[in-house]
């Protein structure tokens, strides 16, 4: 897993490297431009291009000064500084750089809010002026500064993190940060790169290794976990050689109306696709047909008005929800099956609105029940949220309070632990936003419960094979019955 940081951890990271490594802040702030150019570079290669850097007066000024430096060393012959000279103090990074830039005659120009200048025949703009040093929103000639930047129309690179926009914590107007159409940031990407409000800020982001300790970075609680690829290689199984269906577990999927019964298949599906031994279906009579032609290894339990909850026992593990409706037949269900205190439960979709017109049901889940809202069933559940820094917050108290596994479903899914750790996962596509995914993912999460993954496992593995298969339909559309098929291969490919 690798650990994020909040901006005060990650200078104190900068801080113990240094002297770790007994170099200088200036050797670091070396390091960490030559990374950022040669990203840069290979993004931008043409000498020729006008490139206007964006300099404040702190570190992130003195990265922004050193890169221009860097950059005509290299040959770009098209380089010009502007200086945003708002604040007093002036950090020892930037002087320095001052100086280093003055030497080389790059032009420098000092900006005045009286009026800044016309970039229209620049090609790239380098957005140096504030980094991780941010410790409010942006306020008058900053502020004019950016809105200006934004609508010049030109491609801006930001050095670290947009201009205005926080490394962690809620987010202002949209209209006082950058708009970056690429971030190179440097060591991690930062938390807040992950919740949706960076969209604006964040077109697309590169992380650069500027050789910051790792044992420290691994040392550090943020709160805030990346999934890694190696993390789901280290976790996920192999079948065993002496294995039969009984060894991964048994699913009952309770699921599906007549009119949804599309829900109840893409999710006895993904339980099939994704291992468990044996797959439970308990679906209305008039569902039986497409489900014994769709997917002939389900069983059956027909469903009939005032049927009973089916005896859980023989069940390894239970999903409840998707496109089951809300009415009172689908509450009676729910309510026994929540007294009938399950040992491993996800509960998806309409089971989560029925829980939130009944916060006693809350109160009674057992521990480890994974819960897998989108944002509006969220906040059903728990209350509305004017940002999704105050979601995730809410999540992490909710989790800890009622010991749930919360997957909270977004372009990064937060998956929210009972001890209020937030686990990030970073695989997804915008080919995935089709209906039918959550149901997938229900199904895939309830197949890993039963063949014997802890909740949170669960929750990981499932939401990074989910991403996983959805990614191979990048820049295309996902249909979700299409992506349970690219389960299994992609299940292999980890694990071998
Ligand atoms: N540390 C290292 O070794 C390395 C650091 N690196 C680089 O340093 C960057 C961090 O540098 P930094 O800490 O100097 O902060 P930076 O973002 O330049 O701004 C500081 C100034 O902003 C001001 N300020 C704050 N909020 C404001 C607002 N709303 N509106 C206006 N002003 C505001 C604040 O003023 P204050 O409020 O404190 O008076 C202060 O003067 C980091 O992003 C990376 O690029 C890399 O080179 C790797 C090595
Ligand atoms: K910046």
């Amino acid at each position: 897993m690798m650990h994020l940081l909040t901006a005060s951890q990650t200078r104190q990271a900068d801080q113990y490297t240094i002297q770790q490594r007994k170099i200088s802040a200036d050797d670091l702030m070396e390091d960490a431009v030559n990374a950022f150019c040669r990203t840069f570079i290979a993004t931008f290669p043409d000498k020729h291009q006008f490139i206007s850097v964006y300099c404040g007066t702190g570190n992130n000024g003195g990265d922004g000064l050193a890169i221009a430096r860097l950059l005509v060393r290299e040959g770009y012959q098209q380089v010009t500084v502007k200086i945003a000279p708002f604040n007093r103090s002036r950090a020892e990074g930037f002087r320095l750089n001052l100086g280093r830039v003055e030497s080389l005659r790059i032009p420098v120009t000092e900006l005045s809010a009286d009026g800044f200048p016309d970039e229209s025949q620049a090609t790239v703009l380098i957005d140096a002026l504030l980094g991780s040093g941010l410790n409010k929103p942006l306020t008058g000639s900053w502020q004019l500064l950016v809105r200006h930047l934004n609508n010049s129309g030109r491609p801006i690179v930001s050095v670290d993190i947009p201009t205005g926009f926080p490394a962690e914590g809620p987010v202002g107007d949209p209209e006082d940060f950058i708009h970056a159409t690429l971030v190179i940031t440097f060591q991690l990407p930062k938390i807040n790169f992950f919740f949706p409000e960076s969209e604006k800020a964040i077109a697309e982001f590169k992380v650069v290794d500027i050789g910051l300790d790792p044992e420290f970075i691994s040392g550090q609680q943020s709160g805030f976990t990346l999934v890694t690829d190696a993390a789901v290689r280290t976790l996920l199984q192999p079948r065993r050689p002496f294995s039969h269906k009984g060894t991964y577990g048994h699913t009952l999927i309770i699921a599906g109306k007549s009119e949804t019964m599309g829900a109840a298949l893409l999710c006895s599906e993904a339980s099939l696709f994704t291992g468990a031994g044996l797959t439970t279906a308990f679906v209305p009579r008039d569902g039986l047909t497409a489900l014994n032609v769709r997917s002939p290894e389900v069983i059956a339990i027909i469903r009939i008005a005032g049927s009973p909850l089916p005896k859980i026992d023989k069940y390894t593990a239970i999903l409840a929800g998707p496109g089951f409706g809300t009415d009172q037949e689908a509450i009676a269900i729910i309510r026994q099956l929540i007294d009938a205190r399950p040992g491993k439960l996800v509960l998806d979709a309409d089971a989560l609105t029925i829980l939130s017109k009944d916060p006693q049901l809350l109160d009674k889940l057992p521990a480890e029940t994974i819960l897998t809202p989108h944002m509006k069933e969220f906040d059903r559940l728990f209350g509305a949220h004017e940002h999704w820094w105050a979601r995730v917050q809410t999540a992490r108290k909710y989790a800890s309070l009622k010991r749930l596994v919360i997957v909270l479903k977004n372009r990064y899914t937060f998956i929210i632990l009972p001890d209020g750790q937030v686990m990030i996962n970073p695989t997804g596509s915008p080919a995935m936003a089709t209906g039918g995914m959550g149901d997938v993912l229900a199904g895939m999460a309830v197949s890993l419960l039963a063949q014997g993954y802890a909740a949170g496992e669960t929750a990981m593995l499932a939401t990074y094979i989910h991403g996983l298969c959805g990614a191979q339909y990048e820049g295309m559309v996902c249909p979700a019955a299409e992506l349970v098929k690219l389960i299994p291969a992609k299940m292999k490919a980890l694990i071998h």
